[in-house]
């Protein structure tokens, strides 16, 4: 049994992005991967301008710190005011350029306004409630990396110095298929000794929420041949095949001789809990190689290993290489519990954060216990052998981190 890490960098090793990139307005692009590094080709801001609405002056004008001044013009956001002569003040609202001449806002509320007549009540620093032009960005600088993965903030940004494209990786292509008897869609009369396929809606938001194109094809039976005919057909067009349960030793679990016999099986079984029977390899077709990630079928053991495995390889697939961004964000916190029994595998037990800051474990840890996935915050990364004593600092997974 391979270890937590090593498997990880076995993976991530393999992961080869995929080469095509294309070109989507910054308004599609959310949740892509960027394929150039974007550079400013303006400074942001682009002009000086005013953080206040106030009056815009010569700061050596209010010495005083009763000056009063003839108001010369009035500048809103978006118009561009005449040069400030001394002894006068431009009315300036939050936004608006700075006119030349001025070097400093005053806020309105320590201003008095008697018709034209402005008397300023404040000294003001040279430079006060000025944003100066390029502070946030200066032009030619590299604003994005390439292999970013594009959130929220990084479209901000990117709109920000006026990009409306971006040249992107294009989505990754990902088939799944869910093995057993047993299973039953939501919706169907469940007849005795059968389960819902839950692992289906669990994966496939997962893999939604990474922006992968699904091709979904359902239950598979648990038979060879079954098994082999639909690897076959996932392996057209598609980069990636997950699968789930199956992957352990009974006899009923032939999706390990499924992929050695339409491609090779590269790695199997991984020290950790739960998980363990997690399944790595290629599935060829005549003019395809698709990688094969094998989940358990468990629930809880599938929704881990993809989090701890699926989706970083997902990711590097998809262009993102900066090591930062493909390791789960892990916390030191203080664990509120006892966890007396070290197991000799590496453990995601599922926990949550309480009022005092430190941690809580569900009770239930099995495999099956979907329950535990919706209570808990994240997953405590336990290392193999290591038993848990009230007030130990453990490693702490925020669900946050590594739910796309
Ligand atoms: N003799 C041994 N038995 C098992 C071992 C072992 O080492 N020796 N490993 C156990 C571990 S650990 C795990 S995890 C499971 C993984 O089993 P498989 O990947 O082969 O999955 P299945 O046997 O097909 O199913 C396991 C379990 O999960 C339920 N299941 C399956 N698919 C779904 C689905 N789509 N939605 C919801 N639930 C699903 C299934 O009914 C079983 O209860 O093997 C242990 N056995
Ligand atoms: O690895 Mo299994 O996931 O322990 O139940
Ligand atoms: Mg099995």
């Amino acid at each position: 049994m391979l270890m937590v890490r090593e498997a990880l960098d076995f993976l991530l090793a393999a992961a080869r992005p995929v080469p095509d990139m294309e070109t989507v307005p910054t308004l599609e692009a959310n949740g892509r991967v960027l394929a150039q590094a974007q550079v400013s080709g303006m400074n942001v801001p682009s002009a000086d301008n005013t953080q206040m609405d106030g009056y815009a002056v010569r700061a050596e004008d209010c010495a005083s710190g009763a000056a009063t001044l003839t108001v010369s013009q009035r500048i809103p956001a978006g118009h561009v005011g005449q040069p400030l002569l001394p002894g006068t003040a431009a009315r300036i609202f939050t936004g608006a350029m700075i006119p030349e001449g001025a070097d400093a806002v005053v806020m309105q509320e320590q201003c008095e306004l008697a018709g034209n007549v402005v008397t300023v009540n404040h000294a003001p620093k040279s430079g006060e409630w000025i944003r100066r032009a390029g502070e946030d960005i200066t032009h030619g600088s590299v604003i994005l990396a390439e292999g970013t993965r594009l959130r929220s903030p990084e479209l901000g940004l990117a709109a920000s110095v006026g990009l409306a494209q971006l040249p992107v990786r294009r989505r990754l292509r990902v088939a799944v298929f869910f093995t057993g008897d047993e299973l039953t869609m939501p919706g169907e009369p469940l007849a005795p000794g059968a389960i819902y396929n839950s692992n289906r809606f669990t994966l496939r938001a997962l893999l939604q929420n990474l922006g992968c194109e699904l091709t979904d094809f359902g239950i598979v039976p648990d038979s060879l041949d079954a098994t082999r005919a639909v690897l076959r057909k996932a392996a057209a067009g598609n980069d990636l095949i997950i699968t789930s349960g199956g992957v352990s030793v009974g006899e009923e679990d032939h999706v390990k001789p499924a992929v050695e016999a339409e491609g090779k099986l590269t790695m199997w079984q991984i020290a950790m809990k739960p998980g363990k029977p997690l399944a790595f390899g290629e599935v060829l077709n005549e003019n395809n190689a698709a990688f094969f990630m094998g989940l358990p079928g468990n629930p809880v053991s599938s929704f881990v290993t993809f989090l701890i495995f699926v989706r970083p390889f997902i990711l590097k697939l998809q262009g993102v290489h900066d090591a930062a961004a493909l390791a789960p964000k892990a916390y030191q916190l203080r664990a509120d519990f006892d966890w007396p029994k070290a197991d000799r595998r590496n453990e995601f037990l599922r926990a949550r954060l309480n009022d005092q800051g430190g941690l809580e474990l569900f009770a239930n840890q099995g495999s099956g216990v979907l329950t535990s996935t919706v209570w808990a915050d994240g997953l405590i990364d336990n290392p193999p052998g290591q038993a848990i004593r009230r007030g130990d600092v453990v490693r702490f997974i925020p669900f946050s981190e590594v739910m796309p």
